[in-house]
């Protein structure tokens, strides 16, 4: 690619749209797609029987070189769909090039995804990890701490627009002579997350050719910028899918339920054992997760904060607990991410932390995977449709079931309508939140007792 031409989607660029089947699972199976071995034998170690659909038909035009433009639904397995090619690549890379280099780039929107994708790419290098070194320059806060790792040349280099750019302008990452794979993951938010000026002037800084994906779960207004600033002639595999999975896999409710009444509702359904497992309680500020943990403990059930005011170490070790289910669950405040009613900011350079301490490369409720959750409670209903679809997806995710329930004051009526209008008209499966009914008719003497609580809580 040169660097500032607008490359428009050229006339051999195949549209692929793939039909809907579940989450997607393929005819092939991993053996069956021209993998180096070591490669099937880390995913037979994940426990993957076969590809998802997105993988089926991403690794072979990946593995061909094809620029990509994919888009598939939370929690489709996105990430080892471009993962998967770009270690075979490399590793053929290694069997010819002795020298070392930085030749595949993979930006993120937040350090949680940078972090976990990572992980991700140690899982699928495990049977090759002597030769093939990655690194993820996203998390760390101290520039200078990163040189040293990055004077190694690792094969992959994961990190947010904004730090590849600071290092590349201190020449203490060079991409021009060696980057063969550029990858955007979380491709809709890297221009509202405000990286769209660092993404343009790093481009400027790459070679003049190099395979590109953009992975995202909704194309939106974002995503078509990026498609004409980075891909050429690109391969566009869609996923002809509702945006979450249908009634089978997913069931979302809603309950009514004005403000004062959220705490006492959430205590009764997990006291009553109406909501069993590992939950995300989604809440729209940081203060208010606060305030949800100190009201959960009162009664003795433990929980765990997720917040943009907590470092990065602190998070990530947070999420990593939660999946090693040392907690049932986690309260995650996510709005201000979107900035306000989900609009995008736009253009301006974000700074690492906000006025309130907040860090701007923070967000949960995009493209982290929390394992095995059962059920996604918006405690308050986020601020838009994205941010909803966004949330949900934390569950059900793969082939796993799971349930997302809204709790909706009347001022949230609106937003319940908005969302619902925009997953019905998808012709999504099923997706209307339904009202939810309680099996129980005990409620009374929980409401007594949540509502000392809250009287407590209140004068405290
Ligand atoms: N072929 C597969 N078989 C079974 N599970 C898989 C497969 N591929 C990925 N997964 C699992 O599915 C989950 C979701 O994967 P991943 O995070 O890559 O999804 P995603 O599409 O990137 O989601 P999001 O849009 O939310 O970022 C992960 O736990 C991953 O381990």
């Amino acid at each position: 690619m040169v660097c500032g031409d607008a490359l428009a989607l050229g006339p051999g660029s195949l549209v692929s749209v793939l039909p809907d089947t579940h989450v997607g699972m393929a005819e092939l199976r991993f053996h069956e797609l021209g993998l180096d071995l070591r490669l099937v034998k880390a995913v037979a170690d994940l426990g993957w029987e076969k590809p998802t659909l997105i993988q089926e038909k991403a690794i072979p035009l990946g593995m061909d070189g094809k620029d990509l433009l994919a888009r598939a639904r939370t929690g489709s397995g996105k990430t080892a769909a471009y993962a998967i090619p770009i270690i075979q690549g490399l590793l053929q890379d290694k069997m010819t090039l002795s020298e070392q280099a930085v030749r595949v780039l993979i930006l993120v929107p937040t350090k949680e995804l940078g972090h976990q994708v990572l992980q991700m790419v140690r899982q699928l290098t495990t049977y090759c990890a002597r030769d093939i070194k990655i690194a993820d320059i996203s998390g760390q806060a101290d520039i200078s701490a990163q040189r040293p790792i990055l004077m190694e040349k690792p094969d992959i280099v994961v990190g947010t627009p904004s730090r590849v750019l600071l290092h590349i302008n201190q020449k203490t990452l060079c991409l021009r002579e060696s980057l063969r794979a550029l990858v955007i993951d979380e491709a809709d938010l890297i221009f509202s997350f405000g990286f769209e000026e660092d993404l343009k002037n790093l481009l400027c800084q790459l070679p003049n050719i190099y395979q590109s994906y953009l992975m995202s779960a909704t194309f939106n207004e974002e995503v078509k910028a990026l498609k004409e600033l980075v891909l050429h002639n690109p391969v566009i595999l869609k996923l002809e899918e509702s945006q979450l999975p249908d009634s089978s896999q997913l069931l979302q409710y809603h309950i009514r339920c004005e403000e004062e009444d959220k705490f006492l509702l959430l205590y009764t359904l997990l006291k009553l054992s109406l909501i069993r497992g590992k939950t995300i309680i989604f809440v729209n500020e940081v203060e208010r997760s606060y305030r949800l943990k100190l009201f959960l403990e009162q009664f003795s059930i433990p929980s765990c904060v997720l917040n943009s005011e907590l470092p990065v170490q602190s998070r990530c070790h947070i999420i990593a607990q939660f999946n090693q289910s040392c907690y049932d669950y986690i309260i995650a405040s996510d709005e201000h991410v979107l900035g306000e009613k989900g609009k995008k900011r736009t253009g301006k350079k974000r700074k690492g932390k906000s006025e309130k301490g907040q860090d701007s490369e923070y967000g949960v409720s995009r493209g982290i995977d929390f394992h095995n959750v059962s059920t996604v409670i918006n405690f308050d209903l986020p601020l838009s449709v994205d941010s909803y679809i966004h949330r949900a997806g934390r569950t059900a995710r793969a082939n796993n079931p799971g349930a997302a329930l809204s709790f909706v004051a009347s001022s949230e009526l609106p937003m319940l309508q908005e969302i619902e209008e925009a997953l019905g008209e998808g012709g999504s499966k099923g997706c209307v939140l339904r009202p939810y009914r309680f099996p129980t008719e005990d409620l009374e003497g929980f409401r007594y007792r949540c509502r000392v609580s809250c009287v407590w809580l209140r004068a405290v």
